[in-house]
């Protein structure tokens, strides 16, 4: 078994795409289009890119960092409080342990909150957000779909706020922390970690790269659900984190995706000859899907098998 504590980051996957996201927001439509381009290879080549200049101010992350870490800080008993078996619980509290193929068991806390539908939260948010629905219209763009019609799909889609807590191997008596590798259900989910430990699966070659881009930087990361709805072209990431073993590290991933009952199914003008590869499901599906704990990955279950 390899030791997953791993202090020596593995080399970051450097061809895929660090996005300057005040480009986006450039009126010269020329050069928006070519950074429309490069998200869409980005989408399709690793499932994954990096935003800088998104207008998230150093000193909000690292209050919501600092907020965050004090939650965790709370004696387990009170944290316990928020614990539930049921995932439909606008706030739940979870420790998680688990199997991982690779290297036994890791350990992880997690907080969850829903902000449904998103229009009716987003007003309450600090500070001046890159508008996460651009990133979704840039990349619904390069795939040459109506931007505003998917678009008005997210605006009125639901977004879960994960936070996860890894704790430092000493402070767990050489407990290793991480996640095991997963894909996200999502549409995209946009994530922000206190130190590096990202890493995601270069889908060329089965290798574990460390997620590129700044301290403080964004990562997009592609889910399933728009590797559905671009019917397989663009790639739901493997990713898994891996902590340094020293000092805590805490990540904030905003999973955004439709409205709890929007069906998401290839988009029809993806679609060759009418075969879909994909079956539709919503966010409940997966929701009943995760709490039956089938250990399937949810997206093995919408494959259309021809
Ligand atoms: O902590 C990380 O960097 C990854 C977290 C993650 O993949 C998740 O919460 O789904
Ligand atoms: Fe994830």
């Amino acid at each position: 078994m390899g030791s997953l504590i791993n202090d020596d980051y593995p080399i970051q996957l450097s061809s895929a795409p660090i996005i300057d996201f005040s480009i986006l927001l450039n009126q010269d439509s020329r050069i928006k289009s070519e950074v429309i381009k490069e998200i869409g290879k980005a989408c399709q080549d690793f499932g994954f890119f990096n935003i800088i200049n998104h207008g998230i101010g150093e000193s909000l992350i690292e209050d919501v960092m600092d907020a965050n870490s004090r939650f965790f800080d709370m004696p387990i008993e009170q944290k316990k409080e928020l614990r539930s078996n049921d995932v439909y619980k606008p706030v739940r509290f979870e420790t998680f342990i688990q199997d991982d193929k690779e290297n036994g068991k890791l350990t992880r806390e997690f907080l969850k909150l829903y902000a449904h539908p998103i229009g009716d939260w987003i007003g309450s948010w600090p500070g001046n957000p890159p508008d996460y629905s651009q990133v979704c219209g840039a990349i619904m763009e390069s795939l040459s779909l109506s931007s505003t019609f998917w678009q008005n799909k997210i605006e009125q889609g639901m977004q879960m706020m994960g936070i996860n807590c890894y704790e430092s191997a000493c402070l767990l008596n050489n407990i290793w922390t991480g996640i095991a590798p997963h894909t996200d259900h999502t549409i995209i989910t946009l994530l922000v970690q206190s130190s590096p430990g990202l890493q995601v699966m270069n889908p060329s070659d089965g290798c574990w790269n460390a997620a590129p881009g700044p301290k403080g930087s964004l990562h997009v990361l592609v889910g399933d659900h728009l590797q559905v709805l671009s019917n397989g072209k663009y790639k739901s990431v493997i990713h898994r984190a891996v902590p340094g073993s020293e000092e805590r590290r805490l990540s904030v991933a905003s999973f955004h995706s439709f409205a709890m009952d929007e069906v998401v199914e290839p988009a029809m003008e993806l679609v060759d000859r009418e075969h879909p590869n994909y079956k539709g499901s919503s966010v409940r599906d997966y929701l009943n899907y995760l709490s039956s704990k089938e250990s399937k990955p949810f997206l093995e279950t919408l494959k259309i098998v021809s």
